[in-house]
């Protein structure tokens, strides 16, 4: 059995936990202040480390789930050779090293917020001092809540951006359709339910079909018809142009988060 054993419980901490297999992993939390954390505990069915120190003591890896601007006190005040993982958005592992030690196993993961659902598109990367045996855990342990994604860690910002952040984004794209059909007379929760099954369903056809998603919506537009309309409407309202400067935000802000 595996200890794992995570500092800081929150949203994310949270959603990989729950997908966690508790006959492969014993789990251990960590928070702020030992009341929150028994109840957080109690309620994910996983043990309560009295403090930090506690927790690094119990587990056989430690899992930073704080927001980034947390992760360089905790590190500055418990040192510990076990290997750690990030999965703060915006900090390096060169970063973390400066934090710890430059011999120091890290691993450094962007999750989603997906995996509340066991969905989560995650990427990972390692520096030279984690093992394999070490790299195979921790892979595992995003694989039971979604797929995991290795990536040179040059472009984690750009995965940040295209998984991590962009379920706000398609939440509001999602949003937008719906109130587009209160606009013309549907309920919400209607339309809503109507916009998301479509949307679960075309990036299914893309994941399943060998087409690119131009030639996908070039299906979808009959001449004459009412998709291209909409098509040349969104041209004209820089949509590509618009998501892609999102996107080019997210990468930005993912670069200095640490500056
Ligand atoms: N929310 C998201 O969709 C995603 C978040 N992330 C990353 O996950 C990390 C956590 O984010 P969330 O779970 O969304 O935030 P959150 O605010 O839900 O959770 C952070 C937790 O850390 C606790 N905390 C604060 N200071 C602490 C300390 N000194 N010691 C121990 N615990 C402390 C808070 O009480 C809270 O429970 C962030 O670094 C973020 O960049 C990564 C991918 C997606
Ligand atoms: O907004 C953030 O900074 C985090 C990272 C990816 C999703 N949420």
């Amino acid at each position: 059995m595996t200890n794992i054993g995570f500092i800081g419980a929150g949203k994310m901490a949270s959603a990989i936990i729950k997908g966690l297999n508790k006959d492969k992993f014993s789990v251990h939390i960590s928070g702020r202040n030992i009341e929150e954390t028994q109840k957080t505990a109690q309620a994910l069915g996983v043990n309560a480390a009295p403090s930090h120190a506690d927790l690094i003591q119990a587990s056989d890896i430690i899992v930073l789930a704080v927001k980034p601007y947390v992760v360089a006190d905790i590190l500055t005040e418990h040192k510990t050779e076990k290997p750690i993982v990030s999965i703060a958005a915006g900090i390096t592992l060169a970063d973390l090293s400066a934090m710890t030690t430059d011999t120091q196993p890290i691993v450094r993961i962007m999750p989603n917020i997906n995996a509340t659902i066991q969905k989560s598109t995650t990427g990972i990367v390692r520096n030279a001092y984690v093992s394999d045996d070490v790299f195979n855990t921790v892979k595992a342990i995003f694989e039971s809540v979604g797929s995991v994604h290795e990536l040179a860690e040059k472009d984690f910002g750009t995965f940040t951006a295209l998984a991590g952040s962009s379920p706000a984004y398609i939440y509001m794209f999602i949003d937008a359709m719906s109130r587009a059909g209160v606009l013309h007379g549907m309920p919400k929760d209607v339309s809503t339910k109507i916009v998301a099954e479509t949307v679960l369903a075309s990036a299914e056809m893309i994941l399943k079909s060998d087409e690119n998603p131009w030639t996908l919506v070039d299906n979808v537009s009959s001449p004459g018809g009412t998709t291209v309309a909409g098509v040349v409407s969104l041209e004209k309202n820089n949509f590509v142009a618009t998501v892609i400067d999102a996107i080019t935000a997210t990468i930005e802000k993912n670069n200095t988060m640490n500056k």
